[in-house]
């Protein structure tokens, strides 16, 4: 049965709370697989609950599980592991066929798949040229160790190589072409690589790891960063706040800890102590017109939809790969923001927001297309809105499982309605 969430906000808009978030989803993928790579020596700490986490971790149970000549692995809409999967199997012994949601048979994997099958990988498209599902006959008996790959569709790709690199009989060298998107991402699988004990040379485009081993190590998973931000929007559009959320230190390695700097600008200060970050809300003139979100794509949704409903014409760069995430993310926000007036509009790579006609219903729904990040982004307006239904409640699960019962925690009414 399929349920939506009811949302309102009674009395004076005031948060004051303390949320504890589950790890990050990003930190999480890596560690697992960095984990299987390094067949036990490396271990994890403060797995993530996310649903994306738990279906790679049934995954890679199921690998050794299953005795068929063919073992099925599906992972559902967990992109990222989709990816890193890709890349995983390819040195593995067997046979695999690697599918996901129909969305997924939808987002483009053959930037990737080229580029393993270049070096000597086996694998073929099931259904469409350049789309899960995937046949992937392991291990590849490596023919190359350099790859010259495309950076500006996803870092994820790259991420999947560099993390079997070290486990490849000549090692490899990733020449990146063009601009790298999402370069955080890349940094943060290339630190957590060595913490468990793998060197590599990063050197204006190239990229080298050499084959070598892990060392015995233990990856600490640090909270989500991305599952932060919806509580900067929560504080940005309440009338105050005081949110204490524990275990964000100042340097993270997820490139979403930019929301810090970012709603800065809206008057939400972050202060670092007690063993987590101190989010306060004080009277600021709005006058940042730009905001360049190449590195931290995962954030756009959430700005986007607070500076929309703050009324700040504003223009978005890099928001170019958000087209072939869970869903088409531009033309999501395009389709719900007329819903309270206000336009997204394309032009020559950037999005202008137009604000003039912003209004407040005092009901509305929120369509979520399968996208966790569609759900928390509009959440917070149940601040500004009277009744704000969302669709979907069990949508949140794929990273922040938790995300409805901390909203109630902070004040908010949330009633589950059958759809
Ligand atoms: O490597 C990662 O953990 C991720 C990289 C980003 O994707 P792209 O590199 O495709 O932008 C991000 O959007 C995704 O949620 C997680
Ligand atoms: C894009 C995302 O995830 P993935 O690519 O892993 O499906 C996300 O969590 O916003």
């Amino acid at each position: 049965m399929s349920e939506n969430i009811l949302l309102s906000f009674n009395g004076s808009k005031q948060i004051n709370t303390e949320i504890k978030l589950t790890g990050s989803k990003s930190e999480c993928n890596r560690a697992l697989i960095i984990s299987a790579l390094s067949e036990g020596s490396v271990n994890v700490e403060n797995l993530s609950v996310a649903a994306d986490t738990a279906l790679l971790i049934k995954s890679l149970e199921s690998i050794e599980l299953q005795t068929s000549d063919l073992r099925l692995i599906d992972i559902g809409p967990a992109g990222t592991a989709m990816r890193f999967l890709t890349a995983f199997l390819s040195i593995q012994h067997g046979k695999f066929l690697l599918t996901g949601t129909e969305r997924m048979k939808q987002r483009p994997i053959e930037i990737l798949v080229e580029a393993l099958k270049s070096i000597g990988a086996v694998i073929s498209y099931e259904e469409n040229f350049g789309y899960p599902p995937l046949q992937i006959s392991g291990p590849l008996k490596q023919t190359d160790a350099t790859v010259k790959i495309k950076g500006d569709i996803s870092s994820q790709y790259i991420s999947a190589l560099l993390m079997v690199a070290p486990k490849l009989p000549l090692g490899l060298t990733l020449e990146i072409d063009g601009e790298l998107t999402s370069k955080p991402y890349v940094e943060m699988t290339l630190t957590m690589l060595s913490q468990a004990g793998i060197s590599h040379s990063w050197e204006e485009n190239v990229i080298t790891i050499k084959p070598q081993s892990f060392n015995t190590s233990k990856l600490y998973v640090e909270p989500d960063w991305s599952a932060a931000s919806y509580w900067y929007a929560i504080a940005a559009l309440a009338d105050e706040a005081s949110i204490f959320l524990p275990g964000l230190n100042g340097y993270s390695l997820q490139g979403d800890s930019k929301i810090t700097e970012i709603m800065a600008n809206f008057g939400i200060t972050s202060q670092f102590k007690n063993g987590g970050v101190h989010l306060k809300k004080e009277p600021k003139n709005l006058e940042r017109k730009i905001f360049d979100l190449k590195d931290c794509p995962d954030l756009a949704q959430t700005i986007i939809v607070v500076c929309a409903a703050l009324g700040h014409n504003c223009t978005f760069t890099g928001l170019e790969t958000l087209k072939i995430k869970e869903t088409n993310r531009v033309l999501a926000l395009q389709t719900e923001l007329a819903k309270i007036g206000v336009k997204l509009i394309e032009k020559n790579f950037s999005y202008k927001l137009d604000c003039s006609e912003l209004h407040f219903p005092d009901q509305l729904f929120i369509s979520t297309y399968e996208d966790h990040r569609m759900a928390m982004a509009f959440a917070p307006l149940a601040l500004k809105i009277k009744s704000l239904e969302i669709e979907e409640k069990q949508v949140v699960e794929k990273s922040y499982p938790y995300f409805w019962n901390d909203l109630e925690k902070a004040g908010f009414s949330v009633v589950t309605k059958e759809k």
